[in-house]
C-alpha cells in the first residue's frame, strides 16, 4: 500500500487559485489550494461531526483522494463552528446491527491505517472540541493547531469503555509515556491551554484561518526536503504500528464486536447517551 502511495510523491504544478476536488461525498469535501498544492479535507456531519459508518467511509475516499492527487499536504478540519469531532458516533455501538458494526470498525481501521500511514505531510486544524474518536483523528496527524477555549483528549475510561492499542500508542507518540498513560486512566480531557502545555498541540491560533495558515506553514516546513526521502522516514518510524493493527485487524474486529456487545458496556453507554441527552435539555 504504501509503495503505491510513494509512487505520488512527484511534485504538482503550482497554480494560482482554490479548486474543490470533490463533492460526490456527502459528508466529507476536499479544497486544493492551487497555490500551495495543500488539501484541505472538511468534516461536514451535524451536528456534532459523529463520526458514524458513512462519515468514516468518506473521510477514507477523501484521503485516498489526496494520496492520489499528488498534493503536498493534508489539513484536517471541521465545518462545525465549535466542534472538530465528538468522536465515534455511540449510535453505532449502542443496540448495535450485526453487520453494520462490523463494517463500522473496518472503516474506522481503513481510517487510522490510510490517516497514520499517510505519505503526504498532515496536520489538524482543530476548530472546536476533538474528544475520544476527534482526539484520535488530531493525534493520527503529524502536527495540531487549536483553537482556544475547546477540549481534547482520549476520555474512553470515563464511558465505561477502554481505547483499542492502536488508539492508545496513537496517543503515546504525541506525549510522554507516564503522561499518556495518566491521561488514559483517568479519561482526562485537556483544555487547549492544558493540552499545549503539555504538547498535545503544537500551537494555538485565535481563528479556524488562522489555523489553517498555520497548518499550512508547518507542511511548508518539507519544500525543501526531497518528498520520498521525507515519505520514507515516516513510514519507517509509523511502521511498528501500522503492522501492528495490519497483522491483528479479524482479533481487533471481532474483541471490539464482543467487548461492545457486554450487557454491562451496552448499560454504560445507554446511560450516557441519555446524560448527553438531559445536558441538551437543561
Ligand atoms: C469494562 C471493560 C469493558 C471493555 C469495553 C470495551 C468496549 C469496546 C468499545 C471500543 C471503544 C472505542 C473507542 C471509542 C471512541 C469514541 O470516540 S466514543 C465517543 C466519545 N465521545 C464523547 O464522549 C463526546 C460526547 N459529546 C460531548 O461531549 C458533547 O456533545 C460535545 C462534543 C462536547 C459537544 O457539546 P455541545 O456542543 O454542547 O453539543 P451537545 O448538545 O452535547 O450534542 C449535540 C447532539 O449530539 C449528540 N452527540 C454528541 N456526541 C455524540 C456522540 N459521540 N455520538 C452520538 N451522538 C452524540 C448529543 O446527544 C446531542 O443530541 P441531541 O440531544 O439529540 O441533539
Amino acid at each position: 500500500m504504501m509503495r503505491s502511495k510513494l509512487m505520488n510523491l512527484v511534485p504538482r504544478a503550482v497554480a494560482t487559485t482554490s479548486r474543490q476536488m470533490s463533492t460526490a461525498t456527502k459528508l466529507t469535501t476536499v479544497q486544493v489550494d492551487d497555490k500551495t498544492g495543500i488539501a484541505t479535507l472538511t468534516m461536514n456531519r451535524p451536528p456534532v461531526n459523529g463520526l458514524n459508518l458513512e462519515l468514516l467511509r468518506d473521510i477514507h475516499q477523501s484521503i485516498e483522494e489526496i494520496e492520489g492527487n499528488k498534493s503536498r499536504g493534508l489539513i484536517l478540519t471541521s465545518s462545525n463552528p465549535t466542534i472538530f469531532s465528538a468522536g465515534l458516533d455511540i449510535f453505532e455501538m449502542y443496540k448495535p446491527d450485526k453487520e453494520r458494526i462490523r463494517a463500522f470498525w473496518t472503516a474506522l481501521q481503513d481510517v487510522w491505517l490510510a490517516l497514520y500511514g499517510s505519505s503526504v505531510p498532515t496536520a489538524a486544524a482543530i476548530n472546536g472540541h476533538s474528544p475520544a474518536g476527534g482526539c484520535l483523528l488530531a493525534t493520527s496527524c503529524e502536527y495540531r493547531v487549536m483553537l482556544p477555549k475547546y477540549t481534547i483528549g482520549l476520555n474512553e475510561t470515563k464511558l465505561g469503555i477502554v481505547a483499542p492499542k492502536w488508539f492508545m500508542s496513537t496517543f503515546e507518540s504525541v506525549l510522554p509515556r507516564r503522561l499518556a498513560e495518566r491521561a488514559l486512566n483517568q479519561g482526562r480531557m485537556f483544555t487547549t491551554e492544558e493540552a499545549l502545555a503539555v504538547g498535545l498541540v503544537d500551537e494555538v491560533a485565535n481563528s479556524k484561518e488562522e489555523a489553517i495558515a498555520k497548518c499550512a506553514q508547518f507542511i511548508g516546513t518539507f519544500a525543501k526536503v526531497n518528498p520520498l526521502a521525507r515519505a520514507l522516514t515516516k513510514q519507517q518510524l509509523r511502521a511498528e504500528e501500522l503492522k501492528q493493527l495490519e497483522d491483528e485487524r479479524v482479533q481487533d474486529l471481532e474483541k471490539f464486536i464482543f467487548f461492545v456487545n457486554q450487557p454491562a458496556v451496552q448499560k454504560g453507554l445507554g446511560i450516557y447517551l441519555e446524560s448527553l441527552k438531559k445536558k441538551a435539555t437543561k
